[in-house]
């Protein structure tokens, strides 16, 4: 790949065009600030240079900062590893520049991309461009200057609102906020861009530092009432992110004490930020998803994924419905199969109820709605199986019904077709045993609901074939899924990892702790809602059917709570009959139900784990480690059985299937910021005070006692085995 590198041409009409290349996005890299500081101080001091046009080479501005420099910094502690690129290159080089500097805008301007721009006198974009300062979502805030120039060309709320929502805007929208000058077709932006340049020397047009503008801005006192409103929404939207209310102060610096001021304080809390937990674990989550694309011996040998047009789903309920959903708004032809016609409709519904929801919440228009649903086909027999590229079964978790389906998909479907289960807890080679196509036979978890998850978890066994692998990740991609490949075991990598976080919720309960708490504490932690609210929603019957599957796959370490089942026999089944460990009326929000307490009284006598019969005494810290720490602990089996090409494919699994925040950068990796020493020593003293359901695993106790980290890969020495 070529070196990331910046080029200066200057032309007979003496506009000099720096060019940033630096493919795939034109990130800044360290080479790139400096070619860029470079190339502005030889334009500016060449005589035949009146003009300047800042531009990016294959379509694309700039994705930013590379964020590989924070991953380097987040290594070293050392943050002076970041250049001085806002006072030096922005404010100094670039805006007050004696000649005039124009952007040409392309493909995509983001975070300091964008703030490149905002330095320069006039922006010239072309169409469709993605303009946005998504700096938050990495933990840290806009450190170009964006903070200050972005509310004084496009108005306080609309780059508040930019900012704290990360999410880009188009040119279209830009230059109706004054963000853009001129949108012009991509062919003539070169050219409008250098007249630019050239009107802006011969003073017919404007030269405008922005830094120093403050007609957009409003009145001191308005401008407090907008940032009010914006602190109140952070504090309810990010309670835990240090970032937002960062960025908020920091704007208003520059509206007090002027943009300078601004650009100033800007960067000293930019440095602060860059070394928060916060940004190292949502810069390790960007590059964590990104690498789960890449998948030894399959994505690194050559395959090519072949195009799947058209996909059958085995099933219609809540799963298989939400997986034709999917697959229709990813432009997938479906057919839906269904036992017979009043499923059948059931399922077509559903799936036309996920279409409505997508078209209301703003995600889909109603011609792709509408687009969609004419790629669905609803039968009763499998006579349009004879052209399918994919089967996705979704029916209910029972081994002699999916042996049974997968025998006749095997007749029914041609040689090439890949047969997939959504199987979350069946083994692979259990599913397929009655056929032979075991090299076809492959997992595509999906998470529930189907259509609104991102992730894929991709389920090979030891049979499965690179090529079945490679096209289920490119169908995952195409329906904009997040596809993670991993092993077969029971429960696979995520549902596995996760078992024991509500087996943990149960233990404690019967220990004296209670449910309101735990969930109050772990909705605090950062997860959207706690173990018990999560369980009333997702209905006592799945939590009966997996604790049935994990108990026969790993009694050691298996709690079997008496308490669903005392919920059950009570007439309780969680939201589904508006009553469980909270009460659910509709248009409200779900209230902790006291009438539940005589029950879990009851499941703690049956359960008799409380120590002399009496609750626990725990602290807040340690209910949150009692619950998460049995993850990690299982998540360091997952890891030393080789169930994961890599430990951070845990940690993107857990934040994108589980909802573990991002912020806390994944299971994994809050395991090793926690420290594996504390980890095991807390998972030491409660097995030996409640049992073995605590024990820690050998991975945790020889990573405790030799001091590393819970990613760091196995050597070869440690004898893992791999099921990749
Ligand atoms: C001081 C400043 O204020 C601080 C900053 O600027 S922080 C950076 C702000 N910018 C961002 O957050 C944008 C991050 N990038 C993205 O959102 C997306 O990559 C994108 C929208 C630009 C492109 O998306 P997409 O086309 O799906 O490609 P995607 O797979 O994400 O990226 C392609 C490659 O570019 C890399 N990349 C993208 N943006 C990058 C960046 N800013 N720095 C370093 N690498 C970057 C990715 O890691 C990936 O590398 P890989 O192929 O080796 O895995």
């Amino acid at each position: 790949m070529a070196k990331p590198h910046v080029a200066l041409e200057v032309g007979y009409d003496g506009v000099a065009v720096i060019s940033i290349s630096n493919p795939p996005v034109n990130a800044l890299a360290l080479p790139v600030i400096a070619g860029l500081k470079e190339k502005f101080d030889e334009a500016a001091r060449r005589d035949d240079v009146k003009a300047i046009v800042l531009t990016g080479k294959g379509g694309k501005f700039s994705g930013g900062f590379d964020i590989n420099v924070f991953q380097k910094v987040h290594e070293t502690g050392d943050a002076s590893l970041m250049p001085d690129v806002s006072v030096e290159l922005v404010v100094n080089t670039i805006e007050d520049c004696r000649k005039p500097v124009v952007a040409t805008v392309e493909g995509l301007a983001l975070g300091g991309g964008l703030e490149l721009a905002l330095g320069c006198h006039a922006r010239i974009a072309a169409p469709k461009t993605q303009l946005g300062l998504p700096e938050l979502t990495l933990g840290v805030i806009p450190g170009f200057g964006g903070t200050q120039r972005l509310p004084r060309l496009a108005g306080l709320s609309k780059a508040i609102e930019m900012m704290l929502s990360s999410k880009p805007i188009t040119s279209e929208e830009g230059k109706t906020l004054g963000l853009v000058d001129s949108l012009v077709p991509s062919q003539e932006l070169l050219n409008v861009s250098r007249q630019w340049a050239l009107d802006i020397a011969d003073r017919r047009k404007p030269w405008i530092r922005t830094l120093h503008r403050t007609d957009k801005i409003g009145s001191l006192s308005e401008a407090r009432e907008v940032l009010k409103a914006a602190r109140q929404q952070a504090k309810r939207t990010a309670p835990n992110l240090p970032q937002h209310h960062a960025c908020l102060d920091v704007i208003e610096e520059g509206l007090v004490h002027g943009g300078y001021s601004g650009v100033l304080k800007e960067a000293k809390v930019f440095k602060d930020l860059v070394l928060s937990d916060t940004a190292k674990g949502l810069v390790h989550v960007f590059f964590a998803q990104r690498a789960t694309s890449k998948v030894p011996n399959v994505t690194d040998i050559g395959l090519k994924p072949r195009h799947i047009k058209k996909v059958a789903v085995i099933g219609g309920g809540l799963m298989g419905s939400g997986i034709a959903t999917a697959l229709i708004v990813g432009n997938i032809y479906v057919v839906l199969k269904e036992v017979n016609s009043d499923y059948l409709l059931k399922g077509t519904k559903t799936i036309e109820a996920n279409i409505r929801s997508l078209v209301t919440r703003g995600k889909l228009t109603q011609d792709k709605a509408n687009e969609a649903l004419s790629l669905l086909k609803g039968v009763l027999d499998y006579s349009e199986f004879k052209d399918v590229d994919m089967v996705i079964e979704a029916v209910i978790e029972s081994v002699p019904l999916k042996q049974t389906i997968f025998s006749e998909i095997e007749k029914a479907c041609p040689p090439y077709c890949i047969l997939a289960t959504n199987t979350s807890t069946i083994d692979l080679n259990l599913v397929g045993e009655k056929t032979t196509s075991q090299d076809r036979i492959i997992g595509a978890h999906f998470f529930s609901p189907a259509h609104v998850m991102p992730l894929l978890e991709i389920v090979r066994s030891n049979k499965t074939s690179a090529q079945a692998i490679l096209d289920l990740m490119a169908v995952g991609k195409q329906i904009k899924k997040v596809p993670v490949v991993v092993g077969n075991c029971t429960g696979f990598a995520v549902n596995r990892t996760f078992f024991p976080y509500t087996q943990s919720a149960h233990f404690l309960v019967n220990l004296g702790v209670d449910i309101f708490r735990i969930d109050r504490l772990i909705g605090s932690f950062g997860l959207p809602m706690g173990p018990f609210q999560l369980q009333d929603l997702a209905g006592y019957g799945v939590a009966v059917a997996v604790a049935k599957e994990f108990g026969s796959a790993f009694p050691d370490r298996t709690f079997r709570s008496p308490l669903v089942d005392l919920l059950i026999k009570n007439g309780r089944n969680g939201k589904n009959n508006g009553k469980g460990y909270y009460l659910y009326e509709k248009g409200s929000q779900p209230k902790p139900d006291p009438s539940v307490l005589p029950i879990i009284e009851e499941s703690r006598r049956i359960a008799n784990i409380m120590p002399n019969g009496k609750p626990i005494n725990v602290t807040d810290q340690e209910i949150v480690e009692m619950i998460l720490f049995p993850v990690v602990n299982e998540a360091c089996r997952v890891l030393d059985e080789g169930v994961v090409v890599r430990a951070s494919d845990l940690d993107i699994s857990s934040v994108l299937g589980m909802s573990f925040p991002s912020y806390r950068g994944g299971i994994v990796f809050w395991g090793d910021l926690v420290g594996p020493k504390h980890i095991y020593s807390s998972l030491k003293k409660w097995s030996q005070a409640y049992g073995d359901f605590y024990k820690p695993s050998r991975y945790l106790e020889e990573r405790a006692a030799k001091g590393i980290l819970l990613s760091v890969p196995a050597s070869s020495s440690t004898g893992s085995k791999s099921r990749l």
